[in-house]
C-alpha cells in the first residue's frame, strides 16, 4: 500500500518541483527587470534606532501632532526674528568665492570655499549664558523656550558637486531639521577651533528638531571619521553621490569658472596621455573613487549608520529620495512630490516654497552650471577608469547606482 501511494505520488512530486523551478526562475526574472528599470525606487538601507522608531511611531499616533509642530514652528520664528540668529539662525555671515550667486537662492548657494565670520554684533555673553549639556545634549529648552544650540545629529559628508546643497535646502522645508547654510568645514580645516565653536554655528533647535550642516569634504578627509565619531558615535551620515566621470567633469567646471587659464580637462586627467595613465592625484579624479573613501569611514561607522543618496535621482525623483532621508533620519515624512515642481529654465526641480517663504526657489546659478565639451574618448578611459571602484561601491553600499550601465 505504502509503496503504491509512493508510485501514485510521483508525478505529482515532478509536476510540483517543475513550477517551483518555474516559479522561481520568474521571481528571478522580475528581480532583475525592476532592478535594471527603476534606479531611483531601490530602497536604501536605512536605520532606525529604537528610540528613532518609537519617537516617530509616536508622532504617527498622537492626536495633538500638529498643534505641537505649528507651536514649534511659531517659537522658532519668533527666536529668528529675536535677533540672536544671524543668517536663518546659523551665527554667521558668508564671504564666500562660490557665494558670488545670482536670483532666487543666492543666499543659499554658498559652496565649498566659504569663508565664516561672526557678526560683531552678536552677543556671545547671551549664547555663553545658555546650559550647554554634555556631548549628548538632553534637548533642554531655556527658559525662554527659544530652543538651544546643539552639536549636530546628522551630517552630509560628502560629495563634492553630488547635489549636496540640492538635498540640505530640500531638507530644510521640514519642521524638524534646522541646518546651517554655510558649510562649516568643521572636521577638515576648522577642528583646532574646537567644538564650542563649532557649537556656536548651529541653529538653535527646539527637542526633537535635528541639526544638521553640509560640507561636502569630510567624505574625502582621512581624519573626518575619527573626529566625528569622536563628537558623537551616533552622528547619522549622508553622502549624496553621483556619477564619477560626470561629478569629474563637474568639479572641473567649477575650478574653471573661476579661473580661466587652466590647462584643459583632457589634460590634468592624464599622467601620460599615451600610455593612457589616470592621475589619480588630481582631486577631480580621486574624489571620484568612493569604494576606497568609504572603506576610510567604515573603520568607525557602521554601514547602517551611513545613507547614500542618488544624485541623479534626487534630480529625477527628488521626493523619493528625500523620503529615504526622512526614514533614515527617522523623521515622519512631511517632504513629498507636492514640494517640488519641474522648472523647465532652470533644467531642475525647484521648491513650490522654500522654507520661509512663500515663493517658489530654485538652486542659484553655481548650481546647474553647463559643462564644457569633453573628448568622448577621455570619458569612455575614465569610465573604464572607474568601472571596477564603482562595483565593489555597488557591493558595499547594496545599491546599484546604474553609472556603468
Ligand atoms: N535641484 C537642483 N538644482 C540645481 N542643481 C542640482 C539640483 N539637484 C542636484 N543638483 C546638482 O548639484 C550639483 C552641485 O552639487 P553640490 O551642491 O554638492 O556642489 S558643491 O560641492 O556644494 O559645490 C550641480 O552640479 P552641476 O550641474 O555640475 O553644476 C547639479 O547638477
Amino acid at each position: 500500500m505504502a509503496y503504491s501511494r509512493v508510485h501514485s505520488d510521483f508525478p505529482s512530486q515532478t509536476v510540483f518541483k517543475k513550477f517551483v523551478v518555474m516559479l522561481l526562475f520568474f521571481l528571478t526574472l522580475l528581480y532583475f527587470l525592476q532592478y535594471l528599470t527603476d534606479r531611483c525606487s531601490k530602497t536604501p538601507t536605512s536605520v532606525r534606532t529604537t528610540d528613532q522608531a518609537i519617537r516617530s511611531f509616536a508622532s504617527d499616533l498622537k492626536a495633538d501632532e500638529l498643534q505641537s509642530l505649528s507651536r514649534k514652528r511659531l517659537i522658532q520664528k519668533w527666536a529668528d526674528k529675536s535677533g540672536v540668529g544671524y543668517h536663518r539662525g546659523s551665527g554667521v555671515e558668508y564671504t564666500g568665492s562660490d557665494s558670488v550667486v545670482f536670483g532666487p537662492w543666492a543666499d543659499f548657494a554658498v559652496a565649498s570655499q566659504s569663508e565664516m565670520r561672526f557678526p560683531s554684533s552678536i552677543n556671545t555673553d547671551v549664547l555663553m549664558n545658555f546650559q550647554y549639556p554634555g556631548k549628548r545634549d538632553s534637548g533642554t529648552l531655556s527658559l525662554l523656550g527659544e530652543g538651544i544650540k546643539r552639536l549636530p545629529q546628522a551630517l552630509i559628508i560628502g560629495v563634492k558637486k553630488g547635489g549636496t546643497r540640492a538635498l540640505l535646502e530640500f531638507l530644510r522645508v521640514h519642521p524638524d531639521i534646522r541646518a546651517v547654510g554655510a558649510e562649516p568645514h568643521f572636521f577638515d580645516r576648522n577642528y583646532e577651533k574646537g567644538l564650542e565653536w563649532y557649537r556656536d554655528l548651529m541653529p538653535k533647535t527646539l527637542e526633537g528638531q535635528i541639526t544638521m550642516e553640509k560640507t561636502p569634504s569630510y567624505f574625502v578627509t582621512r581624519e573626518a571619521p575619527a573626529r566625528i565619531y569622536g563628537m558623537s558615535r551616533d552622528t547619522k551620515l549622508i553622502v549624496v553621490v553621483r556619477d564619477p566621470v560626470t561629478r569629474a567633469i563637474s568639479d572641473y567646471t567649477q575650478t574653471l569658472s573661476k579661473k580661466l587659464d587652466i590647462p584643459t580637462f583632457e589634460s590634468l586627467t592624464f599622467k601620460n596621455r599615451t600610455t593612457g595613465l589616470i592621475d589619480t592625484s588630481w582631486s577631480a579624479v580621486q574624489i571620484g573613487i568612493y569604494a576606497k573613501h568609504l572603506d576610510n569611514w567604515l573603520q568607525f561607522f557602521p554601514m547602517a549608520q551611513i545613507l547614500f543618496v542618488s544624485g541623479e535621482c534626487l534630480i529625477s525623483d527628488p521626493a523619493r529620495e528625500l523620503g529615504h532621508v526622512q526614514d533614515f533620519l527617522g523623521l515622519k515624512r512631511i517632504i513629498t512630490d507636492k514640494h517640488f515642481y519641474f522648472n523647465q529654465t532652470k533644467g531642475f526641480p525647484c521648491l513650490k516654497k522654500a522654507e520661509g517663504s512663500s515663493k517658489p526657489r530654485c538652486l542659484g546659478k553655481t548650481k546647474g552650471r553647463t559643462h564644457p565639451n569633453i573628448d568622448p574618448e577621455v570619458v569612455q578611459r575614465l569610465r573604464d577608469f572607474y568601472r571596477p571602484f564603482n562595483m565593489k561601491f555597488y557591493q558595499m553600499t547594496g545599491r546599484a547606482f546604474g553609472w556603468d550601465g
